[in-house]
Protein backbone atom coordinates (compact mmCIF):
# COMPACT_ATOMS: atom_id res chain seq x y z
CA UNK A 1 0.00 0.00 0.00
CA UNK A 2 1.50 3.13 -0.76
CA UNK A 3 2.23 5.66 1.87
CA UNK A 4 2.57 9.30 0.26
CA UNK A 5 1.00 12.04 2.02
CA UNK A 6 -0.80 14.57 -0.03
CA UNK A 7 -2.05 18.03 0.72
CA UNK A 8 -4.02 20.42 -1.28
CA UNK A 9 -3.97 24.60 -1.35
CA UNK A 10 -6.50 26.37 -2.12
CA UNK A 11 -4.73 29.88 -3.60
CA UNK A 12 -3.93 32.45 -5.41
CA UNK A 13 -0.60 32.71 -7.88
CA UNK A 14 2.52 35.01 -7.22
CA UNK A 15 4.07 34.66 -10.80
CA UNK A 16 7.59 35.39 -9.58
CA UNK A 17 6.98 32.24 -6.62
CA UNK A 18 7.66 33.61 -3.55
CA UNK A 19 4.12 33.56 -2.35
CA UNK A 20 1.00 32.11 -2.86
CA UNK A 21 0.07 28.75 -4.39
CA UNK A 22 3.66 28.75 -5.75
CA UNK A 23 4.85 29.24 -2.55
CA UNK A 24 2.72 26.51 -1.22
CA UNK A 25 3.82 23.66 -3.19
CA UNK A 26 7.46 24.43 -3.13
CA UNK A 27 6.93 23.98 0.95
CA UNK A 28 4.82 20.67 0.40
CA UNK A 29 7.56 19.65 -1.71
CA UNK A 30 10.41 20.25 0.93
CA UNK A 31 8.58 18.48 3.11
CA UNK A 32 8.12 15.28 1.38
CA UNK A 33 4.22 15.65 1.01
CA UNK A 34 2.89 15.59 -2.52
CA UNK A 35 1.40 18.95 -3.73
CA UNK A 36 -2.00 19.53 -5.20
CA UNK A 37 -3.22 23.36 -5.77
CA UNK A 38 -6.47 24.38 -6.59
CA UNK A 39 -6.35 28.44 -7.72
CA UNK A 40 -8.77 30.91 -6.84
CA UNK A 41 -7.39 33.90 -8.45
CA UNK A 42 -4.47 34.59 -10.76
CA UNK A 43 -2.65 37.98 -9.52
CA UNK A 44 0.04 39.20 -11.53
CA UNK A 45 2.55 40.30 -8.98
CA UNK A 46 5.93 40.66 -7.95
CA UNK A 47 8.63 41.48 -5.53
CA UNK A 48 7.44 45.68 -5.24
CA UNK A 49 3.88 44.45 -4.82
CA UNK A 50 0.72 43.65 -6.65
CA UNK A 51 -0.17 44.89 -10.30
CA UNK A 52 -3.31 43.08 -10.93
CA UNK A 53 -5.89 40.07 -10.00
CA UNK A 54 -7.69 38.42 -12.41
CA UNK A 55 -10.66 36.36 -9.98
CA UNK A 56 -11.72 33.00 -11.23
CA UNK A 57 -15.25 32.32 -11.77
CA UNK A 58 -16.49 30.70 -8.55
CA UNK A 59 -17.92 27.59 -10.85
CA UNK A 60 -14.75 26.54 -11.93
CA UNK A 61 -13.26 27.38 -9.26
CA UNK A 62 -15.43 24.36 -8.49
CA UNK A 63 -14.96 22.50 -11.07
CA UNK A 64 -11.35 22.33 -9.94
CA UNK A 65 -12.37 21.33 -6.45
CA UNK A 66 -14.19 18.28 -7.98
CA UNK A 67 -11.34 17.28 -10.61
CA UNK A 68 -9.13 16.75 -6.97
CA UNK A 69 -11.59 15.48 -4.41
CA UNK A 70 -13.10 12.84 -6.83
CA UNK A 71 -9.64 11.29 -7.90
CA UNK A 72 -6.96 12.48 -5.14
CA UNK A 73 -8.24 12.50 -1.21
CA UNK A 74 -5.88 15.24 0.05
CA UNK A 75 -4.59 13.99 3.79
CA UNK A 76 -4.92 17.94 4.23
CA UNK A 77 -6.00 21.31 3.10
CA UNK A 78 -5.02 24.80 3.36
CA UNK A 79 -6.46 28.18 2.07
CA UNK A 80 -5.15 31.45 1.35
CA UNK A 81 -6.30 34.27 -0.75
CA UNK A 82 -9.79 33.49 -0.98
CA UNK A 83 -10.64 37.25 -2.78
CA UNK A 84 -14.83 36.99 -2.55
CA UNK A 85 -17.75 36.10 -0.29
CA UNK A 86 -18.80 33.91 -3.15
CA UNK A 87 -15.53 32.10 -3.63
CA UNK A 88 -15.74 31.79 0.32
CA UNK A 89 -19.02 30.77 0.42
CA UNK A 90 -18.29 27.86 -1.96
CA UNK A 91 -15.34 26.22 -0.06
CA UNK A 92 -17.21 26.41 2.95
CA UNK A 93 -20.25 25.00 1.78
CA UNK A 94 -17.36 21.88 0.11
CA UNK A 95 -15.20 21.39 3.41
CA UNK A 96 -18.76 20.67 5.20
CA UNK A 97 -19.00 17.54 3.49
CA UNK A 98 -15.00 16.98 4.19
CA UNK A 99 -14.88 17.86 8.22
CA UNK A 100 -12.35 14.93 8.84
CA UNK A 101 -9.38 16.31 6.32
CA UNK A 102 -6.91 18.80 9.02
CA UNK A 103 -7.53 22.25 7.83
CA UNK A 104 -5.55 25.37 8.32
CA UNK A 105 -6.81 28.38 7.44
CA UNK A 106 -4.62 31.03 6.74
CA UNK A 107 -6.67 34.46 6.68
CA UNK A 108 -5.24 36.31 3.73
CA UNK A 109 -6.01 39.70 3.90
CA UNK A 110 -3.53 42.17 2.67
CA UNK A 111 -0.07 41.41 1.21
CA UNK A 112 3.10 42.20 2.97
CA UNK A 113 3.46 44.93 0.84
CA UNK A 114 -0.11 46.26 1.96
CA UNK A 115 -2.16 45.50 -1.17
CA UNK A 116 -5.16 44.19 -0.30
CA UNK A 117 -6.11 40.65 -1.40
CA UNK A 118 -9.31 40.00 -0.18
CA UNK A 119 -12.96 42.43 -0.31
CA UNK A 120 -14.04 43.52 2.62
CA UNK A 121 -17.24 42.06 3.16
CA UNK A 122 -15.59 38.78 2.95
CA UNK A 123 -14.20 39.47 6.60
CA UNK A 124 -16.89 39.13 7.99
CA UNK A 125 -17.80 35.91 6.17
CA UNK A 126 -14.43 34.26 6.81
CA UNK A 127 -15.31 34.29 10.53
CA UNK A 128 -18.74 32.90 10.27
CA UNK A 129 -17.86 30.13 7.67
CA UNK A 130 -14.43 29.16 7.21
CA UNK A 131 -12.71 29.90 10.81
CA UNK A 132 -15.22 27.23 12.69
CA UNK A 133 -14.40 24.70 10.46
CA UNK A 134 -10.29 25.13 11.15
CA UNK A 135 -8.33 22.76 12.84
CA UNK A 136 -5.94 25.98 12.67
CA UNK A 137 -5.82 29.70 12.04
CA UNK A 138 -2.56 31.44 11.08
CA UNK A 139 -3.20 35.17 11.23
CA UNK A 140 -0.51 38.06 11.24
CA UNK A 141 -0.48 41.01 13.32
CA UNK A 142 -3.36 43.12 11.01
CA UNK A 143 -5.42 39.94 10.25
CA UNK A 144 -5.64 38.96 13.97
CA UNK A 145 -7.06 42.98 14.70
CA UNK A 146 -9.68 41.71 11.90
CA UNK A 147 -10.85 39.03 13.45
CA UNK A 148 -11.12 40.35 17.10
CA UNK A 149 -12.01 43.79 16.35
CA UNK A 150 -9.30 45.57 18.51
CA UNK A 151 -5.89 46.88 18.35
CA UNK A 152 -3.22 43.69 19.22
CA UNK A 153 0.33 45.35 19.55
CA UNK A 154 1.62 43.12 22.45
CA UNK A 155 2.53 39.94 23.45
CA UNK A 156 -0.38 39.37 26.20
CA UNK A 157 -2.65 41.00 23.25
CA UNK A 158 -1.63 37.82 21.35
CA UNK A 159 -2.77 35.99 23.51
CA UNK A 160 -5.81 37.24 24.01
CA UNK A 161 -6.68 37.10 20.64
CA UNK A 162 -5.42 33.43 19.87
CA UNK A 163 -8.04 32.87 23.12
CA UNK A 164 -10.82 34.40 21.32
CA UNK A 165 -10.26 32.93 17.90
CA UNK A 166 -10.72 29.33 19.61
CA UNK A 167 -12.87 30.06 22.07
CA UNK A 168 -15.80 32.85 20.67
CA UNK A 169 -14.77 32.32 16.84
CA UNK A 170 -15.10 28.28 17.24
CA UNK A 171 -11.20 27.20 15.45
CA UNK A 172 -9.70 24.26 17.31
CA UNK A 173 -6.52 26.27 17.14
CA UNK A 174 -4.82 29.22 16.30
CA UNK A 175 -1.25 30.77 16.32
CA UNK A 176 -1.36 34.43 16.06
CA UNK A 177 2.34 35.42 14.09
CA UNK A 178 4.16 38.43 15.54
CA UNK A 179 6.60 38.86 12.29
CA UNK A 180 5.46 42.13 12.98
CA UNK A 181 6.03 43.47 16.24
CA UNK A 182 9.01 44.64 18.10
CA UNK A 183 12.20 42.38 19.31
CA UNK A 184 12.58 38.47 19.02
CA UNK A 185 9.60 36.87 16.34
CA UNK A 186 7.33 35.33 18.23
CA UNK A 187 4.46 33.44 17.56
CA UNK A 188 1.14 32.86 20.21
CA UNK A 189 0.14 29.10 20.07
CA UNK A 190 -3.43 28.33 21.67
CA UNK A 191 -5.54 25.11 21.70
CA UNK A 192 -8.23 25.51 24.04
CA UNK A 193 -6.34 24.83 26.45
CA UNK A 194 -2.23 26.05 26.61
CA UNK A 195 -0.78 29.14 24.97
CA UNK A 196 2.44 28.15 23.94
CA UNK A 197 4.93 31.10 22.71
CA UNK A 198 7.04 29.74 19.40
CA UNK A 199 10.33 32.37 19.98
CA UNK A 200 13.22 32.60 17.35
CA UNK A 201 15.80 35.37 16.78
CA UNK A 202 14.79 38.11 14.30
CA UNK A 203 16.24 38.78 10.83
CA UNK A 204 16.89 42.08 9.99
CA UNK A 205 16.11 41.25 6.47
CA UNK A 206 13.52 43.16 4.16
CA UNK A 207 13.14 39.81 2.19
CA UNK A 208 10.40 38.15 4.00
CA UNK A 209 7.73 37.92 0.48
CA UNK A 210 5.82 35.01 1.03
CA UNK A 211 6.68 34.10 5.16
CA UNK A 212 3.40 33.96 5.75
CA UNK A 213 2.00 31.73 2.93
CA UNK A 214 5.35 29.46 3.73
CA UNK A 215 4.64 28.82 7.48
CA UNK A 216 0.98 28.00 7.00
CA UNK A 217 2.18 25.69 3.93
CA UNK A 218 4.85 23.75 5.80
CA UNK A 219 1.89 23.27 8.92
CA UNK A 220 -0.52 21.67 6.25
CA UNK A 221 2.44 19.05 5.13
CA UNK A 222 3.06 17.78 8.89
CA UNK A 223 -0.53 18.29 9.74
CA UNK A 224 -0.91 15.50 6.09
CA UNK A 225 1.90 13.58 8.27
CA UNK A 226 -0.27 13.14 11.14
CA UNK A 227 1.90 15.09 13.18
CA UNK A 228 -0.42 17.21 16.25
CA UNK A 229 -1.14 20.60 15.32
CA UNK A 230 1.18 21.78 18.07
CA UNK A 231 4.33 19.48 16.68
CA UNK A 232 2.91 21.09 13.19
CA UNK A 233 3.49 24.83 14.02
CA UNK A 234 6.26 23.80 15.98
CA UNK A 235 8.06 22.49 12.65
CA UNK A 236 6.33 25.17 10.76
CA UNK A 237 8.06 27.56 13.14
CA UNK A 238 12.42 25.92 12.77
CA UNK A 239 11.27 25.79 8.49
CA UNK A 240 10.69 29.71 8.47
CA UNK A 241 13.33 30.92 10.88
CA UNK A 242 15.54 29.33 8.44
CA UNK A 243 13.92 30.43 5.47
CA UNK A 244 14.22 33.72 6.07
CA UNK A 245 17.75 33.37 7.50
CA UNK A 246 19.06 32.52 4.14
CA UNK A 247 16.08 34.66 2.35
CA UNK A 248 16.67 35.42 -0.67
CA UNK A 249 17.84 38.71 -2.39
CA UNK A 250 15.92 38.48 -5.58
CA UNK A 251 14.38 41.23 -7.74
CA UNK A 252 13.50 44.49 -7.05
CA UNK A 253 12.12 45.03 -3.67
CA UNK A 254 11.16 42.30 -0.72
CA UNK A 255 12.43 39.24 -1.62
CA UNK A 256 11.28 35.82 -1.32
CA UNK A 257 12.04 33.26 1.73
CA UNK A 258 14.04 30.82 0.70
CA UNK A 259 12.69 27.02 0.71
CA UNK A 260 15.84 25.41 0.85
CA UNK A 261 17.20 27.31 3.52
CA UNK A 262 16.47 24.57 6.41
CA UNK A 263 18.76 21.97 4.63
CA UNK A 264 21.49 24.52 4.82
CA UNK A 265 21.32 24.92 8.88
CA UNK A 266 24.85 25.37 10.42
CA UNK A 267 26.47 25.44 7.26
CA UNK A 268 28.45 29.15 6.59
CA UNK A 269 26.28 30.90 4.48
CA UNK A 270 28.68 30.86 1.84
CA UNK A 271 26.56 32.71 -1.12
CA UNK A 272 25.85 35.49 0.99
CA UNK A 273 21.94 34.16 0.73
CA UNK A 274 20.58 36.91 3.08
CA UNK A 275 20.80 40.74 3.73
N1 LIG B 1 12.31 39.22 10.34
C1 LIG B 1 11.94 38.03 10.83
N2 LIG B 1 12.83 37.23 11.47
C2 LIG B 1 12.46 36.03 11.96
N3 LIG B 1 11.21 35.52 11.85
C3 LIG B 1 10.27 36.25 11.23
C4 LIG B 1 10.58 37.54 10.68
N4 LIG B 1 9.44 38.03 10.09
C5 LIG B 1 8.49 37.10 10.26
N5 LIG B 1 8.96 36.03 10.95
C6 LIG B 1 8.22 34.79 11.27
O1 LIG B 1 7.66 34.35 10.04
C7 LIG B 1 6.35 33.81 10.25
C8 LIG B 1 5.35 34.64 9.45
O2 LIG B 1 5.00 35.77 10.23
P1 LIG B 1 4.42 37.15 9.73
O3 LIG B 1 5.49 37.89 8.98
O4 LIG B 1 3.86 37.79 10.94
O5 LIG B 1 3.27 36.67 8.74
P2 LIG B 1 2.73 37.26 7.35
O6 LIG B 1 3.77 36.92 6.31
O7 LIG B 1 1.45 36.54 7.17
O8 LIG B 1 2.58 38.74 7.54
C9 LIG B 1 6.15 33.84 11.77
O9 LIG B 1 6.58 32.62 12.32
C10 LIG B 1 7.05 35.00 12.21
O10 LIG B 1 7.42 34.92 13.56
C1 LIG C 1 -1.58 35.04 -3.86
C2 LIG C 1 -1.00 35.54 -2.60
N1 LIG C 1 -1.37 34.98 -1.44
C3 LIG C 1 -0.85 35.43 -0.28
C4 LIG C 1 0.06 36.48 -0.27
C5 LIG C 1 0.60 36.99 1.04
O1 LIG C 1 1.98 36.90 1.13
P1 LIG C 1 2.77 36.91 2.53
O2 LIG C 1 2.99 35.48 2.93
O3 LIG C 1 4.06 37.64 2.22
O4 LIG C 1 1.93 37.64 3.53
C6 LIG C 1 0.44 37.03 -1.50
N2 LIG C 1 1.33 38.04 -1.56
N3 LIG C 1 -0.11 36.55 -2.65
Amino acid sequence: MMNVKTALTIAGTDPTGGAGIQADLKAFQEREVYGMSVLTSAVAQNTLGVQSIHNLPTAFIEQQLKSVFTDIKPHAIKTGMIATIEMMELIADYFEQYRAIPYCLDPVMVATSGDVLMEEASQTMIKERLVPLATIVTPNLSETEILVGRKVTTIRAMEEAAIEIVNELGAQTAVVKGGHLEGGAVDVFYDGNQIHHLISERFDTPHTHGTGCTFSAVITAELAKGKSVLEAVKRGKVYITDAIRYSLKLGKGNGPTNHWGYRLKGLPNERGYSK
